[in-house]
């Protein structure tokens, strides 16, 4: 435990609340930057992924901050233990305390083969078996040598898996579809509806389907459902239980889960419980990724994250990119009063980009209690929302230009498009609404201007724009598979530098638990075709929905 409880006792924190008084009636973005032509320079990060060469360019500098913000904001990275903290999950220690185990997503994609262990036993040589094994059955399906039981090439992935099981997979392989095999159709069904299976089931044929089966437990109910009725549907056709070994493989931590399925333990890719659900894209969860995009792909995927573990791990605190982006987020969040984050990618292609970055930041930081069991002083994890822009300006950003929240903003644009369609017409028309919002943001409009423009009276307060809304943009070169591997590592240093600084667990999450222990009460009940003991509103909800539910 650190040496504090609440991280509003920090000296830091008092320093910040101090500053912020004075900095919150000064700071007029668009004013400080005419003030300071180093602005931009000072404030924004080039992080070099030596994985493949590319850069991304963080600036950071439209945001709420000066040299004295950055300074004390380091300062309270310092005194809540971050360095003390980040060191102990590189060397594998028990952070997640509340489960007693390590925190080590870090070493799934410890492409340099550094030595890393937990227990005082390496993790090198397990990992590296998966990843074999990975690239020895995606080359296997990919090529056609691995056949389904009546002899013919696999051509549909249908991955089975929910949570981090499910939002790693699905966020990623879209992507990277332009590194994808587009002889495999990929389907990702997570939710019980029964929809979700029936549709996908719908698209495939038996002879040619392989079922990845991807939860981390095995005994996830939504996952284990949603594979049994696979099963029937598949054994329908195949008949032979024997045909099985060729169309199921799971990936999941628990054998003996795995086998009583009926998965051969030949066909189970496994990793261990100290891989998180929301950071296991990186394990044997990522083989639909693998299979779509090609191992060398994968690989590369793995070595970008590696390559800001290592940045996050060496550098500075004052020059770190993902704690200058954790540290904003608390500076937005608990002095400024934010709520949410909001994370717009100009890039079609990363459209579940936010879906799965609500799982890592919601999920890690959506806890109220600290490592030391009190009830914290201050507001932690903010609501993370997004979709992909430009279609996001069209429908909610209005609320960011003229609403009265303040809502924290990530950009992200990667210079160079995959589809350059119209001699790269639509994505200089993409590259300039990505700039133009951060600067329409910031600059607003003034009644003055919109006066002159021959508004009348009425009028001009409903066309003033406010602005001085902070945003941050990122910069990629392309969105190749290691620029996307350094921007989600980007995005879990930063969440564990805010938990850090809050002083919360940020890797369990027994905050799902209890609406899954009722589900399966209720779910007797309506097997029963009768409600049991509740309040007025739900028994009368599940009445209503025996009486009209029948079939
Ligand atoms: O991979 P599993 O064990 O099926 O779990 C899936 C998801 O289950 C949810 O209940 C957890 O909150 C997530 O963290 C997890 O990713």
């Amino acid at each position: 435990m650190p040496g504090f409880s609440q991280a509003n006792e920090l000296k830091s924190w008092t320093e910040l609340a101090t500053h912020h008084k004075t900095l919150s009636k000064d700071i007029v973005l668009k004013e400080y930057f005419a003030k300071d032509p180093q602005r931009f320079e000072k404030f924004s990060r080039v992080f070099k992924n030596e994985a493949d060469g590319g850069e991304i360019l963080f600036d950071f500098s439209k945001n709420f901050l000066t040299e004295e913000t950055l300074d004390l904001l380091v300062k309270l990275a310092e005194e809540s233990g971050l360095e003390k903290l980040r060191n102990d999950m590189f060397a594998g220690e028990k952070i997640n305390f509340t489960e007693g185990r390590a925190v080590y997503h870090v070493a799934l994609r410890n492409t340099s083969n550094t030595k890393m262990e937990v227990d005082g036993k390496s993790v090198v040589d397990d990992v590296n078996a998966v990843l074999e094994h990975m690239k020895e059955f995606s080359e296997q399906v990919r090529s056609g040598e691995w056949k389904g039981y009546t002899g013919k090439k696999i051509n549909t992935i249908v991955n089975i898996g929910i949570g981090g099981s499910d939002l790693g997979p699905v966020m990623v392989s879209e992507a990277l579809k332009p590194y994808g095999d587009r002889n495999l159709k990929l389907h990702f069904v997570s939710n019980i509806d029964g929809t979700h299976i029936a549709e996908a089931l719908k698209d495939s044929d038996p002879e040619t389907t392989l079922f990845l089966v991807a939860s981390k437990t095995f005994t996830t109910a939504e996952t284990v459902t949603n594979a049994n009725t696979a099963k029937t549907w598949f054994l329908k056709t195949a008949k032979d239980d024997s045909a099985i070994a060729k169309h199921f493989v799971a990936l999941s931590t628990n054998e003996s889960e795995v086998t009583k399925f009926g998965i051969d333990k030949k066909n189970m890719f496994p990793f261990s419980d100290w891989v998180g659900g929301r950071y296991s894209v990186w394990s044997a969860i990522g083989l639909s990724v693998c299979l779509y995009i090609g191992y060398e792909n994968f690989y590369q995927f793995l070595a970008g994250a590696h390559a800001m573990d290592q940045h996050f791990l060496k550098t500075p605190l004052k020059e770190n990119i993902p704690v200058i982006g954790g540290l904003l987020s608390v500076w937005y969040s608990d002095f400024f009063g934010a709520q949410t984050h909001l994370v717009a990618p100009f890039d079609q292609y990363m459209h579940r980009f936010p879906a799965y970055l609500q799982q890592l930041s919601m999920e890690s930081n959506g806890k109220a209690i600290t490592r030391d069991g009190k009830y914290v002083n201050y507001t932690t994890g903010p609501i993370l929302f997004g979709e992909p822009a430009t279609n996001a300006q069209h429908s909610f950003f209005q609320l960011l230009h003229q609403g009265t929240k303040l809502i924290p903003t990530d950009f992200i644009l990667a210079a160079k498009s995959h589809n350059p369609v119209e001699g790269n017409k639509h994505q200089r028309m993409l590259a300039s609404n990505f700039f133009a919002q951060s600067e329409a943001l910031m600059l607003g409009k003034p009644d003055s201007e919109v006066k002159a423009e021959g508004a009348p009276e009425e009028l001009i307060p409903h066309k003033t724009f406010l602005g001085n809304r902070p945003t941050t943009s990122i910069l990629v070169d392309k969105m190749t598979p290691a620029a996307l591997g350094a921007l989600i590592a980007y995005y879990e240093h930063l969440t564990f530098t805010e938990g850090c600084v809050w002083n919360i667990n940020s890797f369990d999450q027994w905050g799902v638990e209890l609406g899954k222990k009722l589900a399966v009460k209720i779910l007797g009940e309506l097997d029963d075709g009768k409600a049991g003991e509740h309040d007025g509103s739900t028994s009368s909800l599940i009445e209503a929905f025996l009486a009209r539910g029948k079939l």
